[in-house]
């Protein structure tokens, strides 16, 4: 096994050490901001809050140079060249951020991408989540496969620990559950069809954060998709902060991930903020999916 990048260790010690403080500060910043967000969406407080304890946290990484928040227009510069020495984060703060006020499941998303945004997802050097559930678990993906780990305080001191659960996380081989994004009738006919084929294999899982239902497929197997919409082809999720780390962590443990033609890590963007139909799970129901599509 290659050895652990310094950085990437570095910018998950402290994407962890922040995900107690986000936790405990959510109670407080259920309400709206006042304010958009870059994709029109209105933020809430708990978003600003998070996007801005990362901020502080990840700037202060040495080898991290650029910071880029779905919360903010441009990237912001934190250190030294992106692509020279240096990488770019990308960070979703709050994953799930409507789930907030009826306490449900949420996360926070990071890509650490070798190349300044907007980059491919083939430049991303490696990706992962927290999940805020019943207990905080946080999920690396890099070079060296994909770890489970549960974040918890380290007793009364401000530091965290990270224990690895499982060291080499894999796609269950058999599909189980599934969980589709959007209104069924905002969906094109040919995911319509192909999503009745899928309730009839699999069990439903969704709870309307992406972070929460990948997770069910990440751990029983199966497909989650937030496809494209007849009035928004282009889907609703985010290709930088959300599609490209998911299809990286998804990828590395075995299983496929696609924008409805192909891998989502080939996407090229034009901005960092466009959006992009995402659909990751196992093989079988990807390879089905871009059978459907296609006719
Ligand atoms: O409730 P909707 O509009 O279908 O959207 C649900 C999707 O939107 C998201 O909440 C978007 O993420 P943010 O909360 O980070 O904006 C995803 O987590 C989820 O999959
Ligand atoms: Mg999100
Ligand atoms: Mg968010």
């Amino acid at each position: 096994m290659t050895d652990a990048d310094p950085v990437v260790e570095a910018v998950f010690d402290a994407v962890a050490a922040t995900a107690p403080e986000i936790r405990d500060a959510l109670p407080g910043r259920r309400v709206e901001s006042g304010t958009e967000n870059p994709s029109g969406e209105t933020v809430l407080a708990g978003d600003v809050y998070a996007d801005e304890l990362l901020l502080e946290a990840l700037s202060a990484v040495e080898g991290v140079g650029s910071f880029v928040s779905e919360e903010r227009p441009e990237a912001i510069d934190v250190g030294g060249a992106v692509g020279e020495g240096a990488y770019a984060v990308a960070i979703d703060p709050l994953d799930g951020s409507s789930n907030l006020r009826s306490n449900n499941t949420m996360g926070t998303v990071v890509g650490v991408y070798d190349a300044p945004l907007p980059a491919s997802g083939r430049d991303l050097v490696a990706a992962g989540y927290v999940l805020y559930g019943p207990i905080t678990t946080m999920i690396v993906a890099d070079d060296r496969g994909v770890r489970e780990e549960v974040v918890e305080r380290d007793g009364d001191d401000p530091g965290v620990t990270r224990s690895v659960v499982d060291d080499d996380l894999t796609l269950p081989d058999e599909p189980t559950v599934y969980g589709f994004g959007g209104r069924v009738p905002d969906w094109p006919a040919a995911f319509r069809e192909y999503a009745r084929e899928v309730e009839d294999e699999l069990k439903l899982r969704y709870g309307g954060s992406m972070v929460g239902d990948v997770n069910q497929v990440v751990t029983y197997g199966g497909v989650f998709a937030y496809p494209a919409l007849v009035d928004a082809p282009e889907g609703k999720l985010r290709l930088s902060f959300e599609a490209n780390p998911i299809a990286y962590i998804v990828e590395s443990m075995g299983g496929a991930s696609s924008d409805g033609s192909g891998s989502i890590l080939d996407v090229e963007p034009d901005g960092i903020h466009d959006r992009v139909p995402l659909h990751v799970g196992n093989e079988g129901p990807i390879d089905r999916l871009e059978a459907a599509l296609d006719g």
